[in-house]
Parts: structure tokens; sequence; C-alpha cells
């Protein structure tokens, strides 16, 4: 199997003292789409800036197509396109221009049916000959993919691509992805939108505090610790809640209206109906009940608290 992104053992100390990343291990396979998801500071543009050689690591190595981003950071660099989180601030440049300038940065000769087909493939066409400053900041958004797609990069980082813009566009931005995923560049994005990562990742990994605390496919995440929750609205509060149904695992809420439990089918279940009957027999009489998905957010919010976060 080809590896588009190899990480061994890589650290970084910033200056400061502080450890950003710890003996961080990482193998993203060629043609994938890898969510990188973790709070605020857990290290996540570090690693992504390491990886393209913006920042120094402390210790370890980062391969891209087999290339190591230190001894061979031209040909590695060569293969990385990096789509920041901050807007061009390039006000007057038009879209075309900017876009062709990125590849030349490069030392890829001009190419414009390249440029051509990449502004067309994220629908800015329309737009080559606007200035920046008039486009809205969702085509700002495409133009940093544009960008970052001119110099045909195989492994593109997206540094959460879709902060701050509106449902619609974000729709069309996970269509790009998706569009980007079936043309073989791999993808690494970062996103505080687990639904996002839901929508469209491979695979998903937490970092929390520099150090990776899951690394699973999304689909596999989604089944073995997605489950189902069943709340269960009272008619009176609940004052205590009876030796008898320990085995059920209830929780109750803090104004004691409300039970709540894991009710994903497994061994040792009893159904909700039968549920009802043993509380029923308590004198617990339920108003209303609902059962709901845990979704990706509450997996992760989970493991960053669970690993102390
Ligand atoms: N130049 C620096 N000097 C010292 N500490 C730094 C430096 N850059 C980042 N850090 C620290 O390293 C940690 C990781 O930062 P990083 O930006 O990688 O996190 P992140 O996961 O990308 O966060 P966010 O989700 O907010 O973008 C943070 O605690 C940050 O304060």
């Amino acid at each position: 199997m080809t590896l588009a992104l190899q990480i061994a053992g890589l650290r970084k100390v910033y200056d400061s003292g502080f450890v950003a990343l710890q003996d961080l291990s990482l193998s993203v396979p060629r043609g994938e789409v890898f969510a990188l998801l973790g709070p605020n500071g857990a290290g996540k543009s570090t690693l992504i800036n390491i990886a393209c050689g913006i920042v120094r690591a402390s210790g370890g190595t980062v391969q891209v197509e087999g290339f190591d981003t230190v001894r061979e950071a031209r040909q590695a660099r060569a293969r990385i396109g990096l789509v920041p989180q901050e807007l061009p601030s390039d006000a007057f440049t038009t879209v075309q221009a900017g876009v062709a300038y990125s590849r030349g940065l490069f030392g890829h000769a001009p190419n414009p049916a390249r440029i051509e087909a990449v502004l067309r493939s994220l629908s800015l066409w329309d737009q080559r000959r606007s200035p920046m400053k008039a486009l809205s900041g969702g085509m700002k958004r495409r133009v940093l993919i544009a960008k970052a797609l001119s110099h045909e990069p195989s492994l593109l980082f997206l540094d959460e691509p879709t902060a701050g813009v509106d449902v619609s566009l974000r729709r069309d931005m996970w269509a790009t992805i998706r569009q980007l995923r079936e043309q073989g560049v791999t993808i690494i994005l970062t996103t505080h939108y687990l639904e996002e990562a839901q929508a469209l990742a491979d695979r998903i990994g937490v970092l929390r505090r520099g150090e990776l605390v899951l690394v699973r496919p999304t689909a596999e995440v989604m089944r073995e610790l997605g489950g189902k929750r069943l709340t269960l609205q009272l008619q009176q509060p609940l004052v205590e809640l009876p030796e008898g149904l320990a085995d059920l695992a209830l929780q109750r809420s803090a104004d004691a209206m409300q039970l709540s439990c894991d009710c994903t089918p497994r061994e040792g279940w009893p159904g909700i109906g039968p549920l009802l009957q043993r509380l029923a027999a308590y004198g617990i009489a339920v108003q209303d009940l609902q059962t709901a998905q845990r979704s990706l957010e509450d997996i992760v919010i989970d493991l960053v608290e669970e690993t102390g976060a």
C-alpha cells in the first residue's frame, strides 16, 4: 500500500518549553479522507505546519509520498497543497492571476489549461476576473483551495475548510472535497464540525494534548461507540432510584424529572417495553419517551473528557 503520509515518533516542543506533540505516529494511505479532530490547542495546526515544512519538528520524521519533509523537502513540498484557515489577503489581485501566481511559487511553468480546469471544478471560472476583495467569504475560501491545487498536489491539507461558512455553502464544500477524493487526492482535514467529519472522512483521528487518542475508520467508530440513548420523561420527580433497578444503569437528570440509559440492542438489554413495566412495578409513571442515536460529537467529547482533557 502506498502511503500518502507517514509520521513516525513526531515530537514538537516550542521554544517556550511547551510540548505540543509527543511521540505521534500516523499513516495515511493514498486516496483517503482523514479528519483530524480535537479541542482547541490539541496540536492540529502544529502537526499540519510540520508536515508542510512551516514549523520544525523537535524529533521524529514525516514522509509525504515517501519523501522525507526535511531531507527531501523540495520533493515533499511539491506534493503538498495547504488550505490555511485565514482568508486570502491579496485584495486587488484577480482570482485567475492569484491562482496562477500560486502555481509559479512552486516553480511550475505556467499552465493556463490547468488553472482553468481548477477554477472550473471549483465553480470559480465565472469569477476569474473578479478582484479577491469582491468575493464572498465562501468564494474566497474556494480560491484558497484553487491556489492549493494549482501545482497539482497529491496530498491536500484543509485546515477548518468550512469555518464560518453558511449551511448551503458548507454542503457545496463537501461536494468539492468528495470530488477531489474521486480524483485521487488524499485529504487531511481539521474541523470542529463533527457532522462534517462524519459525512466526509474515511477515518478519524482524535488528538488530545499532542497525543492521538484514537485513530479508526469513521463507520467503525459510529458502529461500536455510536449506540442509542433512551430518555424517559417522568410524570413526577423521582427522589431516589430504587435499588432493584440498579442493573439498568439509569441516570437521573438534575431536576429528577428524566431518566436516561443506553438502549443499544445488546445482550442483557431488556427492551423498552419490559423496562417500562419494571418502572411501573415501582410506581414510576412515564409521560413521554424518546430515543436518539449518539452522534460523533457525543463520542469525541466523551473520548476527550475520558482521557482527562
Ligand atoms: N509558536 C508557539 N510557541 C509556543 N506555543 C505554541 C506556539 N504555537 C502553538 N503553540 C501552542 O501549542 C498548542 C497547540 O497549538 P495548535 O495551534 O497546534 O492547536 P490546534 O489543535 O490547531 O488548535 P485550534 O483548534 O485552536 O486551531 C497550543 O497550546 C498553542 O498555544
